[in-house]
């Protein structure tokens, strides 16, 4: 059986943070025996914000959920909503297991089919814990959204994969961001990653950030190498203001329909407003 180390305040791993490093696996420390005699490893993650909040995008939209942010990305992209999560990380380890107890709270007085949880960032397959953490949410029952660029590949049970491929116009500007702008670049496309986590994920959907007619061609390419059917593929218009998504409206939502995918409104924004913990 998992053991595991209770809510620990440990800095995160450079991979988790801010670092350039490339990407392995973490290696998480192992603990000294316990009674049992075994060693138990410590499994935790970098936890950026935990919220309940309803699915605010994409095909489970309406949807009461229980949201899990982990902090850190391996990406920057200039328009990234939640830069306490990416460009500056910031947040507290907490035990996989403390995690699931956190959701099974939430949803303690209903039924089974209720308990919906997204695993969010920043990145979510950056730490290595996450895949325990799918592992136990399973277990537990609970239908797992995984909100995810698709840049690395784990093994996990997951029933919804949001992938939401960066584009090419997503990179951090050249000037200011060199190193961050070169990374981005090398990291964000690996197709054979993203097929991967395509097929083992009971369902899946493609959301692209789209701010400019431009990357019409790049997302149908993209949409045709990924081989996802057109009604798996929604667009959402870049911003964070009803006055963004009001502007993108007449313009983006007509090409959408036009060529079979679904026009994703970013309902969070309209019900609440750009808010943290929402
Ligand atoms: C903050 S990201 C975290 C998960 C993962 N890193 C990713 O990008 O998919 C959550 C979702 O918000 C989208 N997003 C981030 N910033 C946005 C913005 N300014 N406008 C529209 N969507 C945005 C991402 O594309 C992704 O679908
Ligand atoms: N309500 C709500 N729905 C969401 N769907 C995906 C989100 C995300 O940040 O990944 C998100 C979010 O932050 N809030
Ligand atoms: S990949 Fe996601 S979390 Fe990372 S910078 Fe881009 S939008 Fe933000
Ligand atoms: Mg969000």
């Amino acid at each position: 059986m998992l053991q595991v180390r209770s809510k620990s305040t440990s800095p995160a791993s450079p991979e988790e943070g801010n670092s350039t490093a490339p990407v392995p696996a973490i290696a998480d420390p192992v603990q000294p025996p316990n009674s049992s005699g075994l060693p138990t490893v410590s499994q935790s993650l970098f936890i950026s914000e935990t919220f309940s909040s309803r699915q605010g995008e994409g095909k489970l939209t309406g949807q009461e959920s229980f949201f899990i942010r982990t902090s850190g990305c391996n990406l920057r992209c200039w328009f990234c909503d939640t830069p306490y999560a990416s460009w500056q990380p910031t947040g507290q380890r907490q035990s996989i297991e403390s995690l699931v107890q956190d959701a099974q709270a939430v949803f303690a007085d209903k039924p089974a089919s209720h308990r919906h949880v997204v695993l969010t960032g920043g990145e979510p397959l950056l730490g290595a814990a996450i895949e325990p953490l799918c592992h136990l949410f399973h277990q537990a029952g609970f239908h797992v959204t995984l909100e995810t660029a698709g840049t690395i590949q784990r093994e996990l049970p997951c029933d919804l994969l949001s992938l939401s491929p960066k584009l090419a116009s997503s990179a951090p500007d050249a000037k200011q961001h060199p190193r961050w702008h070169q990374l981005h670049e090398q990291r964000r496309m690996p197709l054979n990653t993203m097929r991967y986590l395509i097929e083992t994920a009971k369902d899946h959907q493609l959301k692209f950030v789209v701010s400019d007619r431009s990357q019409f061609d790049e997302i149908q390419s993209l949409v045709e190498q990924l081989e996802v059917h057109p009604s798996n593929v929604f667009i959402m218009p870049q911003g964070v203001s009803i006055d963004d998504l009001d502007a993108a409206l007449p313009w983006l939502q007509p090409w959408t329909e036009q060529v079979g995918y679904h026009y994703c409104d970013r309902m969070q924004i309209r019900w609440y407003g750009n808010r943290r913990g929402t």
